[in-house]
């Protein structure tokens, strides 16, 4: 039998059914099918990182790096082929796509059991209705959500300034934390930030923007998640949407850019491709020993 290093969770079938040895070591094995399109230098970094996960954890993986040029027509048939293949329990589409493609119109061509980032427009919609306890949230607001419970910051009436709306985080984000009875803020490149940081409890920035929010902004004793991730060009380093140093003091919790939310990201997708993993085969996700498996704190430093 395959040895797969997310086996430890219990696996119980639902139904007690009993299966052939060959059924078992077929079902061992999550399979993730990532789609990626150009050389986006950060992309080239994610996908790199979720592949080593996928091989430090046995998981089956396909990688299809496409050129730039595709056309939609291509993927939209790549993405129905994956459909189709038992061996795969995940599609992922790498954002951000080139602007040729209809980004729309190719996340609601994944099958809606195999979609592992929310990023059809049936899965969005369940999320919005069901929020936690959808079956599948994406893997960015997901890592913000383990930062808060790990943190023990219970959001229940204090005020959360989210800076960026965008589909995969910010938005989905903040009805999360709504549904948890927070009181959400959102501003976006058409809003002030400044007046709505200084009044925040906890201050989550997913812009994207070189330290856009000033230490000084900062109320004391706030708490602060810092999404954004920007390239300095012409090196390897990485920048948050905060200027951590100045805010340091103030704090009295907060992520570093690198080594916080991102490598939490990676880990969230793989809970999500076990989750998928689990119910395509009728069996029973058993999430807490997965979090002892997957040993988030060995990627993260706060
Ligand atoms: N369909 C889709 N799903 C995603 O989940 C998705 C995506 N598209 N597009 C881009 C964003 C971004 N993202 C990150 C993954 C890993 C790190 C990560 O590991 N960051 C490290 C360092 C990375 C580096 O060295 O550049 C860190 O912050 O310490 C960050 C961000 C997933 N995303």
């Amino acid at each position: 039998m395959e040895t797969c290093q997310l086996k430890k969770p219990s696996l119980e079938l639902s139904n007690q059914q009993i299966i052939t040895p060959q059924e078992h070591s077929a079902i061992m094995r999550p399979g993730l099918a990532i789609i990626q399109v150009g050389n986006n230098p950060s992309s080239l970094t994610y996908v790199s990182k979720k592949i080593a996960l996928c091989e430090k954890n046995q998981i089956y993986h396909e990688l299809y790096h496409f050129p730039e040029s595709i056309s939609q027509k291509e993927i939209i048939h790549q993405i129905r082929t994956l459909n189709q293949q038992g061996s795969i329990d995940g599609i992922l589409v790498q954002l951000p796509l080139p602007s040729h493609l209809s980004r729309l119109e190719i996340s609601n061509e994944i099958k809606l059991s195999k979609d592992v980032d929310c990023l059809h427009m049936a899965n969005f919609q369940n999320l919005l209705q069901n929020g936690e306890d959808n079956d599948i949230i994406p893997c960015t607001p997901a890592a913000v959500l383990h930062i808060l419970d790990t943190q023990e910051i219970d959001v229940r009436n204090q005020n959360i300034t989210v800076i960026g709306r965008s589909q995969l985080v910010g938005f989905p984000l903040s009805v999360l934390l709504l549904k948890r009875n927070a009181r959400v803020t959102i501003c976006h490149s058409e809003t002030t930030v400044q007046e709505h940081v200084e009044k925040a409890d906890i201050v989550i920035s997913c812009a994207g923007h070189k330290e856009l929010v000033k230490g000084e902004w900062i109320k004391n004793g706030a708490k602060v998640i810092d999404v954004g991730i920007t390239r300095i060009p012409g090196t390897n380093k990485i920048v948050g949407d905060i200027e951590f140093n100045k805010a340091l003091p103030r704090v009295s919790f907060i992520t570093p850019v690198p080594g916080g939310v991102g490598p939490l990201t990676v880990s969230m997708l793989f809970k999500n491709l076990y989750r998928v993993w689990c119910r395509s085969n009728g069996l029973k996700a058993n999430i807490d020993e997965l979090d002892d498996e997957l040993d988030y704190a060995q990627n993260y430093q706060f």
